[in-house]
């Protein structure tokens, strides 16, 4: 078989990593550099030279959305399917196994998954039984709690080994532990999973049952893993017991794109991979293919400002390109319209809308810009921020749907039963939890009891039964008719569908429309194996939420946080509200790990540009109802002038006092040294100059090095021109 065109278009470093021996590899390098690449081509490769067959491989990335697009391109490589390889996220591979296993992993066949919400709903509900003060410990507190201790694959009865118990802090340790422990016991009691359990679970599976775990190791021959500086204790965990000693891990990544460590991700987990697998291949790839050189030498510098980087060299062929922009807005509205402006332009000249992305900070950000688009008549799309299914309407039908799949789903019930209203009134609801907790049954038998028994009122009788008809009703036709005849049914019956389009507010037409799609995702639906259409569909929805897929097809802006936009490129970005206070984020002013973590950050949204880079900053902006006058990011600052163009005159660069003590930076060019160029340093090594302060013998020239950057005095410095 001619495999030559598997080999095209790859260089000589990538070549290496995609036909590497079976064995375990770390690919180490920068943004744009075609890590995601090496291992779509490294699938197809053993593919066909090792003939490995589908089923052998299992391929895990950061998105359910780029496992679709990757398994597309291996198609497209091949020329044939890949169904049987298992693709996806950490999550939904570990809620695979979990199906396939779910008597030896200890949980009902009918386990459901809870999101956050409902996580958060149950939380409140045990502190409420367990009389602890809400205002004195905020739910959402006791949330993070419970999801960090699974990061770290910590379950409730270890958390006070890991923790210790420190003078004040013990109540604090004895109040969430005691959540914790209800909330475990809770979710056991009902077969509900929240997405750190997934993980955790399957783990603890592979550790108690050697022979399923022999079974997984013999039917996968190779294990790659794509962003892997953003996995956390127990993902790393859950993938060192599933490769043992047999299965090879191909794993890319980049310790400048960790940006998940508020959530428990560990960049260390990398130098843990080169000491767990001590004979592990290294291979960097330092071309890169994205960008612009200006863009990337501005980000190099940027991300130079770092400590303790595991260091790269990145440098590309391409063209110079243009400066990058950067443009001070007066306020956030000003900073909109630019940006919708700036794209009309761009669409005039030629330009596809879908080549644009603006990414943000903060999620709150979108709505002014979003109001601008919406004037300019842009079409935008949210990406992985609106969330499809997290929107109420959508929950509210799948709480439907979960019902008719599993009665006895309790979060699902609670949604739903008096939505739309039909007389289920607090007090009766109230009733219903109290008899379900009293017999520890389900708020569904609960309700089955007291509407038998009379136990309520009977205009409260009239209305659950009316409930319970309908999902009765859905029951018995769910194996008659298809899914999307299925879901259209729920909507009529149900009531939601005339429920949401009466709604007297300017979301109406939009909430039916989005019902409309919830039908329209549910027609070409394909199930993976072993589950009903009902069941996979179910779980899909709750495993993409945060992946809004809506509208896709269409030519339209993209606004996403930076934190959605890892991986992906586009050829114009819009950095946008480079402030201090927003980003850096406030948050991390303190603490230096975090404000390293939010320059990663903004390495990540910089690398995300292929031709052009526009940053903007507002002197002023209102955001969550309050006005804040914060001065221009240290970020921009951080970014070599050479490398800038102030947009409109007399507005950013030249004027703005936060430039003007590097205002020399203007002239260039000074003690023979020009900024973004690079040097040689006899201790410190290579750096890039990032400014440039003083005349002759002593004028000071800062340097970024790869352990950070440093003010040197050029007459004693000594550098190297290179
Ligand atoms: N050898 C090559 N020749 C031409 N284009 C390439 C080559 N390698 C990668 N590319 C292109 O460069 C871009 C970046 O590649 P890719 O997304 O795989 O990089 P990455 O290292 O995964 O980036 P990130 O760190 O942002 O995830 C893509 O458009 C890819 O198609
Ligand atoms: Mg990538």
């Amino acid at each position: 078989m001619d495999v030559s065109h598997i080999l095209d278009n790859l260089n000589s470093a990538q070549r290496e990593a995609v036909t590497a021996p079976l064995s375990p590899m770390l690919v180490l390098a920068g943004a744009g550099s075609g890590k995601t690449r090496v291992l779509v081509h490294r699938i197809a490769w053993l593919m066909t030279m090792e003939s490995m067959s589908p089923h052998s491989v299992l391929a895990v990335t950061f998105t359910n959305k780029a496992a679709r697009e990757m398994r597309g391109r291996i198609e497209a490589l091949l020329g044939s399917a890949s169904r049987g390889m298992w693709f996806g996220t950490f999550h939904s591979l570990a809620h695979r196994l979990l199906r396939a296993h779910w008597r030896d992993a200890d949980l009902p066949e009918n386990f459901q998954i809870i999101d956050s919400d409902d996580q958060l709903r149950l939380i409140k509900r045990i502190m409420k039984e367990l009389q602890i003060d809400e205002s004195k410990w905020p739910p959402r507190q006791a949330q993070g709690f419970i999801n960090s201790a699974k990061d770290d694959g910590r379950r409730a009865g270890q958390v006070h080994d890991a923790k210790g118990g420190k003078g004040g802090h013990d109540l604090y340790l004895k109040a969430m532990t005691a959540i914790y422990q209800a909330y475990e016991a809770y979710c056991n009691r009902s077969g509900l999973l929240d997405f750190g359990e997934l993980l955790l679970r399957s783990h603890e599976l592979w550790l108690r049952n050697p022979e399923l775990l022999r079974h997984y190791q013999s039917r996968f021959k190779v294990i790659l893993v794509d962003e892997f500086q953003d996995t956390n204790t127990i993902q790393y965990a859950w993938l060192r017991v599933l490769a043992g000693q047999e299965v090879p891990l191909t794993v890319v990544g980049d310790d400048d794109q960790s940006i998940y460590g508020w959530r428990g991700a560990r960049i260390e987990n990398i130098q843990q991979f080169q000491q767990d697998f001590a004979n592990s291949r290294l291979v960097r790839l330092e071309q890169n293919y994205r960008s612009t050189r200006t863009i990337l030498d501005a980000s190099n510098a940027l991300i130079a400002g770092n400590s303790g980087r595991l260091g790269k060299q990145l440098w590309t062929e391409g063209e110079d390109g243009e400066p990058i922009d950067v443009y001070a807005a007066f306020n956030e509205q000003d900073e909109a319209n630019y940006l919708a402006e700036r794209m009309q332009g761009w669409v005039e000249s030629g330009g596809l809308r879908q080549d644009i992305a603006v990414l943000y900070r903060s999620n709150a950000q979108s709505r002014v810009i979003e109001e601008s688009l919406l004037r300019h008549n842009v079409p935008y799309r949210i990406y992985g921020g609106l969330r499809f299914y997290d929107r109420a309407e959508i929950k509210n039908a799948l709480a439907y749907l979960r019902l008719v799949h599993f009665a006895h789903d309790d979060a699902a019930l609670e949604r739903v039963v008096n939505v739309p209203a039909r007389g289920v009134g607090a007090k009766t609801l109230e009733n219903i939890r109290e008899h379900a907790r009293q017999n520890a049954i389900s708020l569904w038998q609960a309700i089955e009891q007291l509407v038998e028994s009379k136990g309520v009122s009977a205009r409260a009788r009239k209305s659950l039964a009316e409930f319970m008809g309908i999902i009765y009703r859905l029951t018995e036709l769910k194996s008659e008719i298809s899914l999307s005849e299925l879901v259209k049914q729920m909507l009529d019956e149900s009531g939601l569908l005339d429920f949401h389009g009466a709604e007297k507010n300017d979301k109406a037409q939009a909430r039916v429309e989005n019902l409309e799609e919830l039908i329209n995702a549910t027609k070409d639906y394909e199930p993976e194996e072993n589950l009903t259409p009902l069941a996979a569909f179910i779980a899909q929805a709750a495993l993409d939420a945060g992946e809004n897929q809506a509208g896709e097809h269409e030519d339209c802006v993209q606004l996403m946080t930076l934190h959605s936009a890892k991986g992906l490129e586009f050829p114009l970005v819009f950095l946008v509200g480079l402030e201090e206070g927003l980003f850096p984020h406030s948050l991390s002013v303190e603490e230096p790990g975090r404000m390293e973590e939010e320059r990663r950050l903004c390495y990540v949204g910089m690398t995300r540009a292929m031709k052009k880079l526009v940053l903007t900053y507002a002197e002023s902006r209102r955001l969550y109802g309050q006005d804040q006058f914060n001065s221009v990011s240290r970020f921009i600052r951080e970014v070599p002038v050479a490398f800038l163009q102030e947009v409109r005159i007399g507005s950013c660069l030249s004027s703005a006092s936060d430039f003007q003590q590097s205002s020399p930076l203007a002239q260039n060019d000074t003690g023979g040294f020009s900024l973004g160029q690079r040097v040689r340093h006899q201790k410190f090594g290579e750096g890039v100059v990032i400014s440039c302060e003083g005349q002759g013998p002593h004028s000071r020239i800062q340097v970024n090095f790869s352990e950070g950057s440093k003010w040197l005095v050029l007459s004693y410095a000594k550098l190297e021109v290179i």
